[in-house]
Protein backbone atom coordinates (compact mmCIF):
# COMPACT_ATOMS: atom_id res chain seq x y z
CA UNK A 1 0.00 0.00 0.00
CA UNK A 2 0.94 3.63 -0.54
CA UNK A 3 1.00 5.77 2.18
CA UNK A 4 -1.76 8.56 1.02
CA UNK A 5 0.94 11.48 1.24
CA UNK A 6 3.23 9.69 -1.17
CA UNK A 7 0.27 9.52 -3.78
CA UNK A 8 1.00 13.36 -3.93
CA UNK A 9 4.36 13.36 -4.61
CA UNK A 10 5.48 14.07 -8.24
CA UNK A 11 8.10 11.59 -8.20
CA UNK A 12 9.29 9.40 -5.78
CA UNK A 13 13.03 7.39 -6.39
CA UNK A 14 13.57 4.38 -4.71
CA UNK A 15 16.71 2.24 -4.37
CA UNK A 16 17.29 3.13 -8.12
CA UNK A 17 20.10 1.06 -9.95
CA UNK A 18 21.57 0.74 -13.14
CA UNK A 19 25.25 -0.60 -14.06
CA UNK A 20 25.80 -0.78 -17.69
CA UNK A 21 29.09 -3.02 -17.48
CA UNK A 22 29.23 -5.74 -15.55
CA UNK A 23 32.46 -6.21 -12.85
CA UNK A 24 31.93 -2.08 -12.97
CA UNK A 25 29.95 0.02 -10.21
CA UNK A 26 26.80 0.83 -11.24
CA UNK A 27 26.15 4.35 -13.31
CA UNK A 28 22.87 4.91 -10.99
CA UNK A 29 23.93 3.57 -7.25
CA UNK A 30 20.64 3.01 -5.22
CA UNK A 31 19.61 6.54 -5.92
CA UNK A 32 17.07 7.51 -3.04
CA UNK A 33 14.69 10.87 -3.68
CA UNK A 34 11.21 12.76 -3.26
CA UNK A 35 10.18 15.46 -5.34
CA UNK A 36 7.29 17.63 -3.72
CA UNK A 37 4.71 19.33 -5.34
CA UNK A 38 5.94 22.11 -7.76
CA UNK A 39 8.98 21.73 -6.41
CA UNK A 40 12.53 22.73 -8.92
CA UNK A 41 15.15 20.26 -8.53
CA UNK A 42 18.42 20.39 -10.08
CA UNK A 43 20.84 17.39 -10.15
CA UNK A 44 24.46 18.61 -10.08
CA UNK A 45 27.81 17.29 -10.52
CA UNK A 46 30.28 16.33 -12.08
CA UNK A 47 30.69 14.96 -15.70
CA UNK A 48 29.88 11.26 -15.46
CA UNK A 49 28.05 11.42 -12.39
CA UNK A 50 25.19 10.02 -13.84
CA UNK A 51 22.79 12.74 -14.13
CA UNK A 52 21.71 12.27 -17.25
CA UNK A 53 21.07 8.50 -16.49
CA UNK A 54 18.71 8.91 -14.44
CA UNK A 55 17.09 11.56 -15.86
CA UNK A 56 16.46 8.69 -18.72
CA UNK A 57 15.55 6.27 -16.01
CA UNK A 58 12.93 8.79 -15.36
CA UNK A 59 11.65 9.34 -18.07
CA UNK A 60 11.63 5.88 -19.30
CA UNK A 61 14.00 6.11 -21.83
CA UNK A 62 16.11 3.51 -20.07
CA UNK A 63 15.19 0.51 -17.29
CA UNK A 64 16.71 0.47 -14.48
CA UNK A 65 17.92 -3.11 -13.30
CA UNK A 66 16.80 -2.29 -9.67
CA UNK A 67 14.72 0.06 -7.96
CA UNK A 68 11.92 1.76 -8.63
CA UNK A 69 10.18 5.51 -10.46
CA UNK A 70 6.95 6.43 -9.12
CA UNK A 71 5.30 9.33 -10.61
CA UNK A 72 1.93 10.33 -8.73
CA UNK A 73 2.50 7.40 -6.27
CA UNK A 74 2.33 5.11 -9.44
CA UNK A 75 4.92 2.66 -9.67
CA UNK A 76 5.67 3.58 -13.50
CA UNK A 77 9.23 1.82 -13.95
CA UNK A 78 8.13 -0.51 -16.68
CA UNK A 79 6.10 1.53 -18.62
CA UNK A 80 7.07 2.95 -21.71
CA UNK A 81 7.89 7.24 -22.02
CA UNK A 82 4.23 8.03 -23.22
CA UNK A 83 2.42 6.30 -20.07
CA UNK A 84 4.71 8.55 -17.48
CA UNK A 85 3.09 11.74 -17.82
CA UNK A 86 6.76 13.24 -17.98
CA UNK A 87 7.76 16.69 -20.25
CA UNK A 88 10.99 16.09 -21.64
CA UNK A 89 13.28 18.78 -22.68
CA UNK A 90 16.56 17.34 -24.36
CA UNK A 91 19.94 19.75 -24.87
CA UNK A 92 18.98 19.16 -28.63
CA UNK A 93 15.19 20.21 -28.48
CA UNK A 94 15.15 18.37 -31.50
CA UNK A 95 11.89 20.22 -33.33
CA UNK A 96 9.88 19.25 -36.18
CA UNK A 97 11.81 21.15 -39.22
CA UNK A 98 8.63 20.71 -41.40
CA UNK A 99 5.88 21.38 -38.89
CA UNK A 100 5.12 25.27 -38.12
CA UNK A 101 5.74 26.58 -34.46
CA UNK A 102 2.50 25.59 -33.80
CA UNK A 103 2.09 22.19 -35.04
CA UNK A 104 5.40 21.66 -33.41
CA UNK A 105 3.79 22.65 -29.62
CA UNK A 106 -0.11 20.78 -30.88
CA UNK A 107 2.13 17.29 -31.56
CA UNK A 108 1.96 16.01 -28.37
CA UNK A 109 -1.54 16.81 -28.04
CA UNK A 110 -3.57 14.28 -29.29
CA UNK A 111 -4.96 13.03 -26.03
CA UNK A 112 -7.04 16.09 -25.96
CA UNK A 113 -10.38 16.10 -28.40
CA UNK A 114 -9.28 17.82 -31.55
CA UNK A 115 -11.27 21.00 -31.11
CA UNK A 116 -8.96 21.81 -28.14
CA UNK A 117 -5.52 20.73 -29.42
CA UNK A 118 -4.85 24.07 -31.52
CA UNK A 119 -6.32 26.51 -28.56
CA UNK A 120 -4.17 25.12 -26.03
CA UNK A 121 -0.91 25.12 -28.32
CA UNK A 122 -1.64 28.78 -28.44
CA UNK A 123 -2.18 29.63 -24.74
CA UNK A 124 0.93 27.71 -24.22
CA UNK A 125 3.11 29.57 -26.68
CA UNK A 126 1.21 32.78 -25.60
CA UNK A 127 2.81 32.07 -22.24
CA UNK A 128 6.19 31.88 -23.87
CA UNK A 129 5.40 34.87 -25.64
CA UNK A 130 6.67 33.69 -28.81
CA UNK A 131 2.41 33.92 -30.22
CA UNK A 132 3.70 35.95 -33.27
CA UNK A 133 5.16 33.63 -34.34
CA UNK A 134 2.79 30.86 -34.66
CA UNK A 135 3.43 30.31 -38.43
CA UNK A 136 6.96 29.84 -38.67
CA UNK A 137 9.40 27.33 -39.67
CA UNK A 138 11.76 26.70 -36.43
CA UNK A 139 14.79 27.14 -39.04
CA UNK A 140 13.29 30.66 -38.71
CA UNK A 141 13.61 32.00 -35.38
CA UNK A 142 16.47 32.28 -33.28
CA UNK A 143 18.41 29.61 -30.78
CA UNK A 144 16.54 31.00 -27.90
CA UNK A 145 13.32 31.23 -29.20
CA UNK A 146 13.44 27.64 -30.34
CA UNK A 147 14.47 26.53 -27.00
CA UNK A 148 11.29 28.46 -25.98
CA UNK A 149 9.10 26.21 -28.56
CA UNK A 150 10.89 23.03 -26.79
CA UNK A 151 9.75 24.38 -24.00
CA UNK A 152 6.19 24.93 -24.64
CA UNK A 153 5.69 21.67 -26.66
CA UNK A 154 6.85 19.81 -23.30
CA UNK A 155 4.51 22.53 -21.16
CA UNK A 156 1.59 21.84 -23.36
CA UNK A 157 0.32 18.72 -22.49
CA UNK A 158 0.50 20.25 -18.54
CA UNK A 159 2.54 16.88 -17.10
CA UNK A 160 2.78 16.53 -13.36
CA UNK A 161 6.40 16.67 -14.34
CA UNK A 162 8.68 18.32 -16.37
CA UNK A 163 12.62 16.73 -16.83
CA UNK A 164 15.11 18.91 -18.18
CA UNK A 165 18.70 18.26 -19.60
CA UNK A 166 20.60 20.51 -19.85
CA UNK A 167 18.42 23.13 -21.30
CA UNK A 168 19.65 26.40 -21.40
CA UNK A 169 23.46 24.73 -23.03
CA UNK A 170 23.14 26.45 -26.14
CA UNK A 171 22.02 30.33 -25.13
CA UNK A 172 25.03 32.46 -24.56
CA UNK A 173 24.99 33.74 -21.30
CA UNK A 174 22.07 36.57 -21.88
CA UNK A 175 19.48 34.37 -23.08
CA UNK A 176 20.30 32.14 -20.84
CA UNK A 177 19.36 34.00 -17.88
CA UNK A 178 16.74 35.35 -19.26
CA UNK A 179 15.11 32.20 -20.61
CA UNK A 180 15.81 30.37 -17.37
CA UNK A 181 14.03 32.95 -15.22
CA UNK A 182 10.75 32.89 -17.44
CA UNK A 183 10.82 29.22 -17.16
CA UNK A 184 11.20 29.38 -13.34
CA UNK A 185 7.99 31.72 -13.30
CA UNK A 186 6.22 29.52 -15.55
CA UNK A 187 6.42 26.27 -13.50
CA UNK A 188 5.97 28.86 -10.26
CA UNK A 189 2.06 29.92 -12.32
CA UNK A 190 1.97 26.74 -14.00
CA UNK A 191 2.48 24.70 -10.54
CA UNK A 192 3.92 21.87 -11.67
CA UNK A 193 6.99 20.45 -10.60
CA UNK A 194 10.59 19.90 -12.34
CA UNK A 195 14.21 18.24 -12.14
CA UNK A 196 16.77 20.29 -13.92
CA UNK A 197 20.25 18.09 -14.99
CA UNK A 198 23.20 20.46 -14.81
CA UNK A 199 26.88 20.85 -14.20
CA UNK A 200 26.43 24.81 -13.91
CA UNK A 201 26.68 25.46 -9.97
CA UNK A 202 25.60 28.98 -10.86
CA UNK A 203 22.63 27.69 -12.37
CA UNK A 204 21.69 25.17 -10.09
CA UNK A 205 21.72 27.77 -7.48
CA UNK A 206 19.44 30.28 -8.91
CA UNK A 207 17.01 28.30 -10.51
CA UNK A 208 16.19 25.59 -7.97
CA UNK A 209 14.43 25.04 -4.47
CA UNK A 210 16.32 21.95 -3.86
CA UNK A 211 19.95 21.35 -5.33
CA UNK A 212 20.61 17.46 -5.18
CA UNK A 213 24.64 17.13 -5.92
CA UNK A 214 26.07 13.88 -7.20
CA UNK A 215 28.52 12.19 -7.35
CA UNK A 216 29.81 8.34 -8.61
CA UNK A 217 25.88 7.54 -9.16
CA UNK A 218 24.96 8.45 -5.54
CA UNK A 219 23.40 11.40 -4.32
CA UNK A 220 25.89 13.48 -1.80
CA UNK A 221 23.82 16.11 -0.17
CA UNK A 222 20.38 17.41 -1.64
CA UNK A 223 19.21 20.59 0.31
CA UNK A 224 17.97 24.14 -0.54
CA UNK A 225 20.72 26.04 -2.07
CA UNK A 226 21.66 28.32 0.92
CA UNK A 227 21.66 25.65 3.01
CA UNK A 228 24.10 23.80 0.85
CA UNK A 229 26.39 26.54 0.03
CA UNK A 230 26.49 27.16 4.24
CA UNK A 231 26.38 23.71 5.56
CA UNK A 232 27.85 21.45 3.34
CA UNK A 233 28.42 18.00 4.81
CA UNK A 234 31.75 17.00 2.51
CA UNK A 235 34.32 18.20 1.35
CA UNK A 236 33.31 17.65 -2.24
CA UNK A 237 30.11 19.25 -1.66
CA UNK A 238 31.94 22.29 -0.16
CA UNK A 239 34.23 22.49 -3.34
CA UNK A 240 31.47 21.48 -6.34
CA UNK A 241 29.57 24.44 -4.72
CA UNK A 242 31.81 27.14 -4.98
CA UNK A 243 35.45 27.50 -3.87
CA UNK A 244 36.40 26.26 0.06
CA UNK A 245 39.27 26.43 2.30
CA UNK A 246 39.57 23.31 3.96
CA UNK A 247 41.45 23.74 7.12
CA UNK A 248 42.15 21.05 9.69
CA UNK A 249 41.83 21.94 13.42
CA UNK A 250 41.17 20.51 16.87
CA UNK A 251 37.17 21.12 18.46
CA UNK A 252 35.63 21.56 21.76
CA UNK A 253 32.21 22.34 21.86
CA UNK A 254 31.46 25.60 19.38
CA UNK A 255 35.07 26.66 19.01
CA UNK A 256 38.35 25.05 17.03
CA UNK A 257 41.80 25.61 17.10
CA UNK A 258 43.57 25.78 13.45
CA UNK A 259 46.46 27.38 12.18
CA UNK A 260 44.22 30.88 11.98
CA UNK A 261 43.32 30.77 15.18
CA UNK A 262 40.59 30.38 17.27
CA UNK A 263 37.64 29.63 14.98
CA UNK A 264 33.73 29.31 15.93
CA UNK A 265 31.77 26.21 14.46
CA UNK A 266 28.13 26.41 13.36
CA UNK A 267 27.55 23.32 15.26
CA UNK A 268 29.55 21.78 18.55
CA UNK A 269 32.09 19.45 17.27
CA UNK A 270 34.90 17.11 19.72
CA UNK A 271 38.61 16.11 18.23
CA UNK A 272 39.87 16.24 15.17
CA UNK A 273 37.80 18.33 12.20
CA UNK A 274 38.10 19.55 9.11
CA UNK A 275 36.78 22.60 8.53
CA UNK A 276 35.06 24.22 5.00
CA UNK A 277 35.67 28.08 4.97
CA UNK A 278 34.87 29.84 2.34
CA UNK A 279 37.23 32.14 0.77
CA UNK A 280 34.90 35.65 1.57
CA UNK A 281 35.18 34.49 5.18
CA UNK A 282 38.54 34.84 5.03
CA UNK A 283 39.55 38.72 6.42
CA UNK A 284 42.79 41.03 6.94
CA UNK A 285 42.99 41.89 10.39
CA UNK A 286 45.83 43.33 12.46
CA UNK A 287 46.81 40.43 14.74
CA UNK A 288 45.51 37.41 13.24
CA UNK A 289 47.68 34.45 11.51
CA UNK A 290 50.62 35.02 9.07
CA UNK A 291 50.48 34.53 5.37
CA UNK A 292 52.16 35.23 2.28
CA UNK A 293 50.68 37.17 -1.29
CA UNK A 294 51.38 34.50 -3.71
CA UNK A 295 48.84 36.13 -5.89
CA UNK A 296 45.96 38.06 -6.94
CA UNK A 297 43.39 38.03 -9.45
CA UNK A 298 41.30 41.06 -10.05
CA UNK A 299 37.61 40.03 -11.08
CA UNK A 300 35.68 43.50 -10.72
CA UNK A 301 33.68 43.44 -7.95
CA UNK A 302 35.86 41.35 -6.40
CA UNK A 303 39.60 40.02 -5.81
CA UNK A 304 40.69 36.47 -4.84
CA UNK A 305 44.10 36.30 -3.56
CA UNK A 306 45.78 32.72 -3.08
CA UNK A 307 47.61 33.33 0.46
CA UNK A 308 49.85 30.84 1.80
CA UNK A 309 50.56 30.13 5.57
CA UNK A 310 54.10 29.66 7.66
CA UNK A 311 52.71 26.08 7.15
CA UNK A 312 52.53 26.01 3.37
CA UNK A 313 48.75 25.16 3.00
CA UNK A 314 47.60 27.84 0.30
CA UNK A 315 44.49 29.48 1.16
CA UNK A 316 42.21 31.73 -1.16
CA UNK A 317 40.65 35.27 0.17
CA UNK A 318 37.83 37.20 -1.35
CA UNK A 319 37.73 40.94 -0.73
CA UNK A 320 35.27 43.14 -2.23
CA UNK A 321 37.05 46.26 -1.48
CA UNK A 322 39.81 47.48 -3.71
CA UNK A 323 42.43 45.44 -4.12
CA UNK A 324 45.64 46.48 -1.87
CA UNK A 325 47.73 43.94 -0.75
CA UNK A 326 50.40 43.20 -3.23
CA UNK A 327 52.31 39.80 -4.37
CA UNK A 328 54.96 38.92 -1.72
CA UNK A 329 53.29 40.75 0.61
CA UNK A 330 52.80 39.42 4.01
CA UNK A 331 49.36 39.85 5.68
CA UNK A 332 47.93 39.18 8.66
CA UNK A 333 44.51 36.99 8.64
CA UNK A 334 41.27 35.35 10.58
CA UNK A 335 38.26 33.62 10.14
CA UNK A 336 34.93 35.69 9.80
CA UNK A 337 31.58 34.29 10.99
CA UNK A 338 31.20 30.21 12.26
CA UNK A 339 33.43 27.49 10.06
CA UNK A 340 31.49 23.96 9.02
CA UNK A 341 32.83 20.65 10.10
CA UNK A 342 32.85 18.62 6.97
CA UNK A 343 33.42 15.82 5.99
CA UNK A 344 32.13 13.78 9.62
CA UNK A 345 32.53 10.60 10.08
N1 LIG B 1 24.44 3.48 -22.77
C1 LIG B 1 25.57 3.47 -22.05
N2 LIG B 1 26.42 2.43 -22.09
C2 LIG B 1 27.55 2.40 -21.33
N3 LIG B 1 27.93 3.40 -20.51
C3 LIG B 1 27.13 4.47 -20.45
C4 LIG B 1 25.92 4.58 -21.20
N4 LIG B 1 25.32 5.77 -20.91
C5 LIG B 1 26.14 6.38 -20.01
N5 LIG B 1 27.21 5.61 -19.74
C6 LIG B 1 28.29 5.95 -18.77
O1 LIG B 1 27.70 6.23 -17.54
C7 LIG B 1 28.37 7.29 -16.88
C8 LIG B 1 27.40 8.38 -16.50
O2 LIG B 1 26.89 8.99 -17.66
P1 LIG B 1 25.83 10.19 -17.60
O3 LIG B 1 25.55 10.62 -19.00
O4 LIG B 1 24.66 9.79 -16.78
O5 LIG B 1 26.67 11.29 -16.82
P2 LIG B 1 26.36 12.82 -16.57
O6 LIG B 1 26.52 13.04 -15.13
O7 LIG B 1 25.05 13.20 -17.18
O8 LIG B 1 27.57 13.50 -17.36
P3 LIG B 1 27.63 14.85 -18.26
O9 LIG B 1 27.55 16.00 -17.29
O10 LIG B 1 28.98 14.73 -18.90
O11 LIG B 1 26.49 14.81 -19.23
C9 LIG B 1 29.47 7.75 -17.82
O12 LIG B 1 30.67 7.17 -17.42
C10 LIG B 1 29.02 7.21 -19.15
O13 LIG B 1 30.13 6.96 -19.99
Amino acid sequence: MTAPETKTLPLRLRGLTRRFQPGLPPVVDGLNLDLHGGELLTLLGPSGCGKTTTLRLIAGLDTPDAGSVLIAGRDVSRLPPEQRGVGLVFQDYALFPHLSVLENVAFGLTHLPRPERLPRARETLALVGLTVFESRAPHQLSGGQQQRVALARALAPRPALLLLDEPFSNLDAGLRYATRQDLRRLLRLSGMAAILVTHDQEEALAFSDRVAVMRAGQIEQVAAPEDLYLHPRTAFVANFLGRSNLLSGVASGKVAQTPLGTVELGAPGAGAVTLSIRPEQIVLTETGAQAQVMSREFGGRSTLYTLQLESGQTLLMQTHAPASSQEGQTVRIAVRGSAHEVDRP
